[in-house]
Order: structure tokens, then C-alpha cells, then sequence
């Protein structure tokens, strides 16, 4: 028996493609993300890797990317589970700024750590800051989890309970699962299911729209170590522009 799980970080958001840290700021998809979207959705009809149910994050990039994909894979009707703890990263006092400013302010290493160091988050957000998401809503029942900066150690923290509550149920049952989240919390999964290690981590970048396929053993191990895109070529130029962004 191999499980199916499929990791999809939502497409290019109108942030991503004004180079800004975004973490949980709600920023909507651009023209190419939702082209992206739809043409995941497209891959997964046409490798026939189809989704049985969903899970996404709080944030409206993920959902719209998830909506559109499944849209285009002929899937939209699986049923949807929604957890603010597959959101993007917390990015603190980061979010709203320049990747580029911010690296010729801090420099690189400085830079560096804050975005890719699996400990060190960035400075806390300000309750009263623009880009703050106290008081949202969607928010009201996190209590003393709600955070103000993340590190990506705090991400697999909140991540991994979703995965083993929510995420091993629908894939023991043998369905195949799509998660349709963010760049970090998708690392933080992928760090998880590959056993990377604290400092291999901040390595791997994962690109925008395109499905990446793991078939899981019994042991939820991958069968293929880091899974498998569905356009292998695409993924690696993609993801390597990710690694470069500020630059
Ligand atoms: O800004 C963010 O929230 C993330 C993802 O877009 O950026 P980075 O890749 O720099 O962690």
C-alpha cells in the first residue's frame, strides 16, 4: 500500500511578485499566480495524480490557488479542511518590507538568517502595526498561539499537530490528499516527511503553482526521497529564483 500526497504552494501573490516578506498578510494572487494555479491543476488531470480531499491554510493565496487548481483538475467538489496552522510563516516585523532593502540594510548574513535559519525569527510584529493580524477574525480562538514572528522551527511545531490530527487520518484512509499552502510551511512538512536536517533545510526552496508528488510508504516514509514534480525542469529554475529573491 503507498499513500498519495501532493504539496502545492499557491502561485505567484501580488507580494511575491513585488518582492515583499509576506508571511501571514493576506495578499491576493497576481494574473501569473492564478495562470500558475490553473496550470497545476492542469498537471495533476494530465499525470491523473487526482486529489480526494483538501487541505489549505487561512490564507486567501492558498485557497484561490486550491479553488483554481482543482477547478482546472476537474476536482472542485472534494470536500476542504482550513487551519491557520498550515499559514504561511509568521514573518514579524519583516512583513510589508523589501526583500532588497532589507538585505542592503542588514546584509546578507543578517538577511540570510532571518529568512532560511531554521531558529532565529525575525524581530515581533507590533500589535498596532499596519501589517499586524491581531484582531482579524480568522484569528479570534488562537489565544496565546497567535504569534508575532516565526522562525521555521515554530512553524513545524504548529505544523506537525495538523499533520498527525488531520493530514495521516485522510491519507491512512486512503485518499489522496492535496495541501494547497506556502512556501515555509511547505518546508517545514518537507523537512519533516524527508528527514532534513536543521541546517540542509535552508537550502531547499520551493517554487510557486507547480504540485509536487510524494508517494508515502506504510511508514509514511517517501518512496522517492523529496518527492516527485510534475515538471521537474520547471520546478528547478523556479525554485532556484526563489532562492535568489532580494538580489
Ligand atoms: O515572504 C514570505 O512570506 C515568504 C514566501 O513568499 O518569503 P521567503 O521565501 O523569503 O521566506
Amino acid at each position: 500500500m503507498s499513500y498519495t500526497l501532493i504539496l502545492l504552494r499557491h502561485g505567484e501573490s501580488e507580494w511575491n511578485a513585488k518582492n515583499l516578506f509576506t508571511g501571514w498578510v493576506d495578499v491576493a494572487l497576481s494574473d501569473k499566480g492564478r495562470t500558475e494555479a490553473v496550470r497545476g491543476g492542469e498537471q495533476l488531470r494530465e499525470a491523473g495524480v487526482l486529489p480526494d480531499v483538501v487541505h489549505t491554510s487561512l490564507q486567501r493565496r492558498a485557497i484561490n490557488t486550491a479553488a483554481l487548481a482543482l477547478d482546472a483538475a476537474d476536482r472542485h467538489w472534494i470536500p476542504v479542511r482550513r487551519s491557520w496552522r498550515l499559514n504561511e510563516r509568521h514573518y514579524g516585523a519583516l512583513q510589508g518590507k523589501d526583500k532588497k532593502a532589507t538585505l542592503a540594510e542588514f546584509g546578507e548574513e543578517q538577511f540570510m538568517l532571518w529568512r532560511r535559519s531554521y531558529d532565529v525569527p525575525p524581530p515581533p510584529l507590533a500589535d498596532d502595526d499596519e501589517w499586524s493580524q491581531v484582531g482579524d477574525p480568522r484569528y479570534a480562538g488562537l489565544g496565546e498561539e497567535m504569534p508575532r514572528s516565526e522562525c521555521l522551527k515554530d512553524v513545524v511545531a504548529r505544523f506537525l499537530p495538523y499533520w498527525e490530527s488531520s493530514i495521516v487520518p485522510d491519507l491512512r484512509a486512503g485518499h489522496t490528499v492535496l495541501v494547497a499552502a506556502h512556501g515555509n510551511s511547505l518546508r517545514a512538512l518537507v523537512k519533516h516527511l524527508d528527514s532534513i536536517s536543521d541546517d540542509d533545510i535552508a537550502g531547499l526552496n520551493i517554487p510557486t503553482g507547480m504540485p509536487l508528488v510524494y508517494r508515502l510508504d506504510e511508514s509514511l516514509a517517501p518512496t522517492v526521497p523529496g518527492g516527485e514534480y510534475l515538471d521537474p525542469e520547471a520546478a528547478a529554475a523556479a525554485a532556484a529564483a526563489v532562492a535568489n529573491q532580494g538580489r
